[in-house]
C-alpha cells in the first residue's frame, strides 16, 4: 500500500499524518515545543522535532511512504550556506523588524503590494541586506549567505538534499508573482538600485506545491526506512495546509485557522490584494484536482491575535473549563485588541499597533469572554473587508487549529459572521499536507 505523509510545523509543535490513497489516516504523531529557545537554537530544534515525529511513525508505514510534503509558518525565513547550514538566526513570521526597510521597499514594489508589510519575507530579506550594506555590528549580518529559504523549504531540504527550492505559497510574501509564475523585474532588478547588492542570486527557485522535487537522500532513506524512491514534494504554509485539510472546494466557503495566530482564507473567484489591510491572495491548488486550482484564489490575511494570547493567560484546561461557563448569546462589552506585543499584520497592517487588554475584570470567565469576543470581532472585520474589496461573498466558515474545538467560541463567532460556522471532519494542517503529498499520484 502507498502512504502519503504530511508534516506540519506550527508555532506550538510539529505533527505528522500518514494517509492512504482514500484519505484514511493510518498514523499520527506529535512533538510539542515545551519552552522557548533562543532564536539561534531554532534550526536545531526544528531538525530534532522533524526526526522525532518521523521516528514515531511505525516502520511498517514508513517503509511504504510514497511521498512527503511539509508545511511551515508563513514568512519564517532563513539564510543558509552552500551546505544548508543556517548562517544566522531565522526570523519568525510575526517579527516586525522589517519596518526599518519599508520606506525603501515602497520605492521599489508596486503600490499596495503584499510585500509592503513589516513581517513579509521580502522585508526580512532586505533587513538582512541592509545589515550587510551598513556593516552594522551585532545584527547578525551574514557575509556567507547563499540561499534564502522559508522554514518549510529548509525542512524539505533536510529530506531531499536540494538547496534553493521553494513553492509558490511560501514565496508569495517574498514577492513572487503567483499569477505569472515568475519573479517580477521590480524584484530581481529594482532592489540592486536601492540596496548595494542584488538579491537575484539567492532567491529560491519556485515550484508548485505538491509537485515532485526529488527522492529522499539515501541517508534519510536508510535512517528512517523510507523507500529510496520516496518523493519529497513542494510544500505549503501552515494555514493553507489547514485549508486543504478541511476539503473546502466551493467559492464563498472559508477556513479560519485559530492556532497561535488567527488566519482566514476565503475561496474566491476574484483575487484581492491590499497591503493597507494586510490582505493578499494565494494561488489555489487543489490536491483533489491533481494540483489544478481552477483559477480560484485563497483570499485572506493573518493577524497576530489568536491562541498565543489566550495561552498567555490560560492553560488549555482552563480555556475549556471557563469557556463552558460563558453564555455565547450574551455580548461581552469588553473591547480588546489581544496581542502579546506591539504590531499587527491584518486587518490592521500596522507595525506600531498597541495591544489593548484593559480593563481586566477579576472574574476569569468574564475576562476570557472579552478575549474570545474581541478576537471574533477582528475575524469578522477581516471577512467584511475581503468582501468590501470584491472577494466572493462568504457563505460558510470552517474552523481549524487548536481553537476549533471551542464550541462556545464558534457560537460567539457565528453571531458576528452571520453565516454557518462549522468544524470540518479534518482540522489538522498535517492532514492537509498529506493530501498535498498525494498530488504526485494524481
Ligand atoms: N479550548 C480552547 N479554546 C480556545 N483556544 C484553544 C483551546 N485549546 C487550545 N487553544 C489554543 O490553541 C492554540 C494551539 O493551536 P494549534 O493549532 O496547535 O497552534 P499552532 O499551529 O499555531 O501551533 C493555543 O495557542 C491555545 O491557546
Ligand atoms: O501566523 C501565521 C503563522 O504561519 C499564519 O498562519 C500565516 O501567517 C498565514 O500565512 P499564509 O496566509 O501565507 O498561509
Amino acid at each position: 500500500m502507498n502512504f502519503y505523509l504530511g508534516i506540519d510545523f506550527g508555532t506550538t509543535g510539529v505533527r505528522s499524518t500518514a494517509i492512504d490513497s482514500n484519505g484514511n489516516i493510518h498514523s499520527e504523531s506529535q512533538y510539542n515545543f515545551t519552552h522557548e529557545e533562543p532564536a539561534s537554537e531554532l534550526p536545531s530544534r526544528w531538525e530534532n522535532a522533524l526526526w522525532a515525529v518521523i521516528e514515531q511513525i511505525p516502520l511498517a508505514i514508513r517503509s511504504q511512504v510514497r511521498s512527503i510534503a511539509i508545511d511551515g509558518t508563513s514568512s519564517t525565513v532563513m539564510l543558509c550556506d552552500t551546505e544548508g547550514i543556517p548562517v544566522c538566526e531565522p526570523i519568525l513570521y510575526n517579527d516586525g523588524r522589517g519596518v526599518t526597510v519599508l520606506d525603501r521597499l515602497r520605492a521599489i514594489a508596486p503600490a499596495n503590494h503584499t510585500v509592503l508589510n513589516a513581517t513579509s519575507s521580502l522585508a526580512k530579506l532586505l533587513w538582512w541586506l541592509e545589515c550587510e550594506d551598513t556593516g552594522r555590528a551585532g545584527t547578525g549580518a551574514p557575509p556567507l549567505r547563499r540561499f534564502f529559504l522559508h522554514q518549510a523549504d529548509w525542512l524539505a531540504f533536510l529530506l531531499h538534499g536540494k538547496l534553493g527550492i521553494s513553492d509558490y505559497h511560501n514565496a508569495l510574501k517574498l514577492g513572487y508573482d503567483v499569477a505569472n509564475l515568475c519573479y517580477p523585474s521590480w524584484l530581481t532588478e529594482g532592489i540592486a538600485g536601492v540596496f548595494k547588492s542584488s538579491i537575484a542570486p539567492i532567491l529560491p527557485q519556485v515550484v508548485a506545491p505538491g509537485i515532485a522535487i526529488g527522492p529522499v537522500t539515501a541517508q534519510i532513506g536508510d535512517r528512517f526506512g523510507f523507500p529510496h524512491d520516496c518523493i519529497v514534494c513542494g510544500g505549503t504554509t501552515d494555514s493553507i495546509a489547514a485549508f486543504l485539510a478541511s476539503g473546502v472546494n466551493s467559492p464563498g466557503e472559508a477556513v479560519t485557522s485559530l492556532g497561535s495566530t488567527l488566519a482566514i482564507k476565503l475561496l474566491s473567484y476574484t483575487r484581492v490584494d491590499d497591503a493597507r489591510y494586510g490582505i493578499y491572495s494565494h494561488r489555489f491548488t487543489s490536491p483533489l484536482q491533481g494540483g489544478a486550482g481552477g483559477g480560484l484564489w485563497l483570499v485572506g490575511g493573518a493577524s497576530n491575535t489568536g491562541g498565543a494570547v489566550l495561552r498567555h493567560f490560560f492553560t488549555d484546561t482552563e480555556l475549556d473549563y471557563y469557556s463552558k461557563q460563558i453564555d455565547p448569546k450574551q455580548e461581552s462589552l469588553l473591547d480588546y485588541y489581544p496581542l502579546l506585543k506591539k504590531g499587527d499584520r491584518f486587518p490592521n497592517n500596522d507595525p506600531n499597533l498597541l495591544p489593548r487588554l484593559e480593563p481586566r475584570p477579576a472574574d476569569p470567565v468574564e475576562f476570557l469572554h472579552g478575549l474570545l469576543e474581541s478576537i471574533a470581532r477582528i475575524e469578522s472585520r477581516g471577512y467584511e473587508l475581503l468582501q468590501e474589496l470584491g472577494a466572493t461573498p462568504l457563505t460558510k466558515v470552517y474552523t481549524a487549529g487548536g481553537g476549533a474545538k471551542n464550541l462556545v467560541w464558534s457560537a460567539i463567532r457565528k453571531r458576528y459572521l452571520k453565516v454557518p460556522v462549522v468544524t470540518p471532519v479534518r482540522t489538522s494542517a498535517a492532514y492537509g499536507s498529506a493530501l498535498l503529498a498525494m498530488t504526485v499520484d494524481s
